[in-house]
């Protein structure tokens, strides 16, 4: 679709060549003729390129190409300086519509390309996907650009669409919670499985724009399923309804600067009172999303005067009271993902708000990890895709040294790597969620820890080494907070959070090969 569909004047190119002179220039760019006479004063790239000899009066859409994204044209205040079409021409570059699937070469994964066959989509997740991009690209994205550059949080108005269509819901992955549900696409909540999870995780991290994205609802997966799998009644159903209707913004707060991979090193402690009814927390959290802004904290802490043993770790739901702090720590992320340090001096917390038995933290941690990387799997390995497809699009339209950068081979062997590692980051995520589909969740516990461990390991690597060569292909714009390279310079400053979050890779590879080894047959010998 052309960038507008109003008539425009049609002009002669002729007509066009007259205004090349101060104060009067004109330029063609995809047929449209602009009057930068006034602009060309304010021109962020100066007036000086726009007075050349081959740029006023001329058709520049090759150099306007090399120089800008596509959506400078679509600003309003841009807009206002076409005045007129090449007469007999028309537009050639389309408009991403809201919705739209992309047509860049392996910027969507095989299953939505036409040509490719798939063995793990049907069609309920085919609506599912095609109703939720559109969703995303219409309510979420415009909200999620603003934010993450002013680093504020996700608005309440996008929280609540979110939880009106149960987003929410379906972020928590196939359950009971979703039966008797009717989901985005008429996905009927039984029929809901992994894949349709997939699909919600990786058309949000399609948005490039992560740290905003952390922000959104990333605790109402990490923190909510403690409650959901272990809290007692009235506290549950009260906590599940209150978040899932984005009433209330919920995070996960486990890791300390005592204590990051090292959980069992956590010295944040919960004292219990003599009469038993309640529990004084101290000590500190970091590195902790959507902190700043949470109505309730899914605590995981050590405990002291209880029923077991002192020093063991138990989870509690800590809801914002006297004495809960929540600083904002600066990152390489957007403020927009509430990262805080929380500190808690002397916090009470009701003994009911207590998430399970005492004692058994650890294991209510552990028992959401699988599911809590194998969904950054899910997001990162889609997020590389995104990459790859700046790259491509650059790639094509860049011209260096009177070609496309595409013509050199260089920059295609590069490309072929990217590609590649793309390609097989989500051909294995798809193998391991197919396994989760078909997998109890004791099953998943034993077979699965391993496999999404190195998934994970090497998705994060894997993206690191795509992220950098798209800096080199970029060059100094995927340095560059503005213009052609900005979603390169965002993904390579923010890249690392994949690597470190939800186990580092040398932690996952470690534990990867541990678990095999428990598989290791004592009959083999070489
Ligand atoms: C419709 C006409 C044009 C508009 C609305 C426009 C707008 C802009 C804007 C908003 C920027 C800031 C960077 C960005 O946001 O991408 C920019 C940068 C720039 N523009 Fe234009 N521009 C126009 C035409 C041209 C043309 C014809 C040239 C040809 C030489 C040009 C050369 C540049 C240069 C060299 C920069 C700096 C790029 C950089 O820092 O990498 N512009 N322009």
């Amino acid at each position: 679709m052309a960038t507008s569909t109003a008539p425009l004047r049609p002009i002669a190119r002729d007509e066009v060549a007259k205004h090349n002179k101060p104060g009067d220039i004109w330029v063609v760019v995809d047929s449209i003729v602009y009057d930068l006479s006034k602009f060309a004063a304010m021109h962020p790239g100066g007036e000086a390129v726009l007075l050349d000899e081959d740029i006023a009066g001329k058709d520049t859409t090759t150099v306007f190409f090399g120089l800008h994204r596509h959506e400078v044209l679509l600003r309003p205040q841009y807009a206002r300086l076409r005045i007129g079409q090449i007469q007999g021409e028309k537009q050639r570059i389309r408009t991403p519509q809201p919705g739209d699937l992309s047509r860049v070469p392996y910027g969507e994964p095989t299953w939505l390309n036409p040509a490719f066959k798939t063995p793990y989509y049907n069609d309920s997740h085919r609506r599912l996907q095609a109703e939720f991009r559109k969703f995303v690209d219409e309510v979420i994205l415009p909200d999620a650009l603003v934010k993450e550059d002013n680093g504020k949080a996700p608005s309440k108005e996008v929280e609540q669409a979110m939880a009106d269509k149960l987003v929410n819901h379906m972020r928590l992955g196939p359950g009971k919670h979703l039966h008797g549900l009717v989901l985005m696409g008429g996905v009927k909540g039984e029929e809901f499985d992994f894949f349709h999870e997939m699909i919600v995780t990786q058309e949000l991290a399609r948005m490039p724009t992560r740290g905003y994205s952390s922000g959104l609802g990333t605790g109402v997966f990490l923190g909510l399923s403690p409650v959901m799998n272990f809290a007692k009644e009235p506290l549950r159903s009260r906590v599940i309804d209150e978040v899932l209707t984005g009433k209330k913004v919920m995070c996960l707060a486990i890791t300390e600067a005592f204590a990051g991979s090292d959980v069992a090193g956590m010295k944040c402690r919960a004292t219990r009172s003599a009469d038993g009814k309640y529990w004084t927390i101290n000590g500190t959290k970091k590195w902790i999303t959507a902190g700043r802004y949470a109505d309730y904290i899914l605590l995981a802490c050590k405990t002291y005067n209880g029923d077991g043993p002192d020093g063991q770790v138990t989870t509690f739901l800590v809801e914002r009271s006297e004495g809960l702090e929540t600083k904002p720590i600066p990152t390489t992320y957007s403020a927009a993902a509430g990262t805080a340090y929380v500190t808690f001096d002397n916090v009470k917390v009701p003994a009911e708000n207590q998430i399970g038995p005492e004692g058994r933290g650890l294991y209510i941690i552990f028992s959401n990890f699988n599911h809590e990387r194998w969904y950054m799997c899910c997001a990162v390995s889609r997020g590389a895709r995104q990459i790859v497809q700046e790259c491509l699009l650059w790639a094509a339209q860049r011209d260096v040294f009177g070609k496309p950068l595409l013509a050199q081979p260089v920059i295609r062997q590069k490309l072929a790597g990217m590609i590649a590692k793309t390609e097989a980051m989500q051909s294995w995520v798809e193998n391991v969620t197919y396994q989760m589909c078909n997998m109890d969740y004791a099953l998943q516990a034993k077979h699965l820890a391993g496999p999404i461990s190195f998934l994970k390991m090497q998705i994060t690597h894997w993206t690191g080494e795509i992220t950098d060569e798209a800096v080199q292909i970029f060059g100094g714009r995927g340095l560059t907070k503005t213009g052609m390279g900005k979603y390169i310079e965002h993904y390579q400053r923010t890249r690392k959070f994949d690597a470190v979050l939800g186990g580092a890779e040398e932690v996952l590879g470690d534990l990867g090969v541990r678990q095999a080894m428990k598989f290791m047959p004592d009959d083999q010998r070489l």
